[in-house]
């Protein structure tokens, strides 16, 4: 029983790290159907149906971050649960070790990996027993940058765009609405929204990431929650947001809404969100053998994106602007960029995300960073049989927490270009322009897509801080970004928040 049980939830595991759900998939492809061909969401498209792919091949992470692995465990009464649960530590190392998962849990205080997924707190495991006489196992990997773009409204509140939200329905869609404008790209939009009314702070985002295992195609029992995230779904995608924060038709690929009762005296609407790679997946278990009986959220059409991917990255090709880029870069090269442009880059550049960022303030840099390209990204690394580091997903992380820290270390060490998603704020702004400096945005997500553009790793420094934090040194071929903030003072970023704000007023006036 034990050994079967550890290799169902090995595979669990295997399967929801690198294989998107179908209900997913046609969320997404539908979203890429209504983009115009040749626009920044198309491109943006492409590349992560193209990297959807990918992952079903290589059978390797969707993204590079694992996130904070969620198990939903039913059980039938009398199943031992100490043994499922001694079953998962097992297959989560086995799946780190074998690059399927980042090591990802990382002590709060000072800041050491554990380098195999296990530690307090990590991964979460939530156990309920029931009358059935099998096991359900579900599993929810979802990551940091999203995570960080959960919110929770306390009602009654008053929010930018649109002012008063009351203690009713309608002061819940204004909630609701507004999580999605303030997410902007940073949680890799097209997101898709769990949203919890009522609990306390606890229950009430347990309750909005519990809507998070419901199928895409579900419809709601309640009526009038049924007419909320019908309307969320019409109205959020008329914000402009788009893919990755680049305008688009699609923001929202799903609204989940559940309830549950409160206390008088608070009123909390929760809101999960998860980023386009929404990676969940679910079996039954029978009790006895430990053997997956069924996989869940297999209903409908399965779509493979082999042909529409390259058709689409065909047609952007011929529309826009593209430079190549290869360090080291000058001041002169970087002036002649512009927001939109479509930059190539050849050679090398440098992983830095948070303990990097952090620790360059104070220190030297390791190597000569001088007109050099810094990646925000932490990667899921792999050993080889010769000992040589292999680059298993490599997508970018979320820029703006570096944003206190990017400017200063541009001018400190001579960075000409940093690689990220989501953009970065005006004190970054403004120190582009004033050093020549490039930001560039690669798709959140598209960890495959870039991984295959890294040829060969060249070194590595700072790796007392981990595998996802410390600076990789890596050589690539055909590495493709977007100017998204250039030295003229110009972010397309600062634009697309503007517009939506804009967009988001039209949505004051009471609807329920
Ligand atoms: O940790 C990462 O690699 C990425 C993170 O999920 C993010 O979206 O910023
Ligand atoms: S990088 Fe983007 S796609 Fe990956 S976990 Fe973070 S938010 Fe999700």
């Amino acid at each position: 029983m034990i050994e079967a049980l550890k290799k169902s939830m090995y595979n669990l595991i295997v399967e929801t790290s690198t294989k998107l759900p179908k209900d997913v998939r046609r969320a997404i492809a539908a979203a890429k159907a209504k983009e115009n061909a040749g626009t920044r969401a198309a491109m943006s498209l492409a590349t992560i149906t193209n990297n959807i792919k990918m992952a079903d091949e290589n059978i390797s992470p969707i993204c590079q971050d694992t996130g904070m692995p969620t198990f939903k465990i039913k059980t039938p009464v009398g199943v031992n649960q100490i043994e499922i649960k001694k079953a998962i530590y097992w297959a989560i190392e086995e799946a780190t070790k074998d690059g399927k998962l980042r090591p990802n849990s990382v002590d709060s205080l000072t800041g050491a990996n554990s380098g195999d997924n296990l530690g307090a707190g990590t991964p979460v495991i939530k156990f309920e027993q029931w009358e059935n006489d099998y096991i359900d196992a579900r599993l929810i990997l979802k990551g940091g940058g999203c995570e960080n773009k959960n919110i929770q409204y306390s009602l009654p509140c008053e929010l930018e765009g649109l002012g008063r939200a009351g203690r009713d329905l309608d002061g819940i869609r204004k909630c609701v609405m507004h999580s999605v404008y303030q997410a902007q790209g940073q949680g890799c939009s097209a997101g898709v929204i769990g949203v919890g009314i009522g609990g306390d702070r606890t229950t009430g985002y347990e309750l909005a990431k519990e809507q998070l295992f419901r199928s895409l195609d579900d419809e709601n029992s309640n009526e009038q929650l049924k007419e909320l995230e019908e309307y969320v779904m019409e109205n959020a995608n008329k914000l402009g947001i788009g893919t990755m924060g680049f305008g688009g038709e699609t923001t929202l690929l799903g609204c989940k809404v559940g309830v549950i009762n409160r206390i008088p005296a608070s009123f909390f609407v929760s809101v999960a969100y998860n980023c386009w790679a929404y990676r969940r997946l679910g079996i039954k278990i029978n009790a006895a053998t430990g053997d997956v009986t069924e996989w869940l959220y297999q209903e409908g059409e399965e779509i493979d994106f082999s042909e529409q991917a390259e058709q689409a990255e065909d047609k952007v090709a011929n529309k826009t602007r593209e430079v190549v880029l290869q360090a080291p870069i000058t001041e002169e090269q970087i002036r002649e960029l512009k927001v939109g442009d479509v930059v190539t880059i050849n050679g090398m550049m440098y992983t830095g995300r948070d303990a990097i960022h952090k620790h360059l303030t104070t220190n030297d840099a390791p190597v000569d960073l001088d007109g050099q390209i810094i990646y925000h990204c932490g990667p899921v690394m792999l050993k080889d049989d010769a000992g040589n580091w292999k680059v298993a997903a490599a997508g970018p992380t979320t820029s703006i927490r570096e944003e206190p820290y990017q400017g200063d270390i541009m001018k400190k060490f001579g960075i000409r270009a940093v690689i990220g998603k989501g953009g970065m704020g005006p004190k970054t702004l403004a120190a582009l322009q004033e050093h020549g400096g490039v930001y560039l945005n690669a798709i959140g997500g598209a960890a495959q897509y870039y991984a295959d553009c890294i040829k060969s790793v060249e070194g590595v420094d700072l790796m007392q801080f981990g595998i996802p934090e410390a600076m990789w040194h890596l050589k690539v071929e055909g590495f493709t970004a977007v100017v998204t903030m250039d030295s003229h003072g110009n972010s397309l970023h600062a634009d697309v928040d503007k517009s939506s704000l804009e967009k988001l007023e039209q949505f004051k006036e009471p609807v329920f």
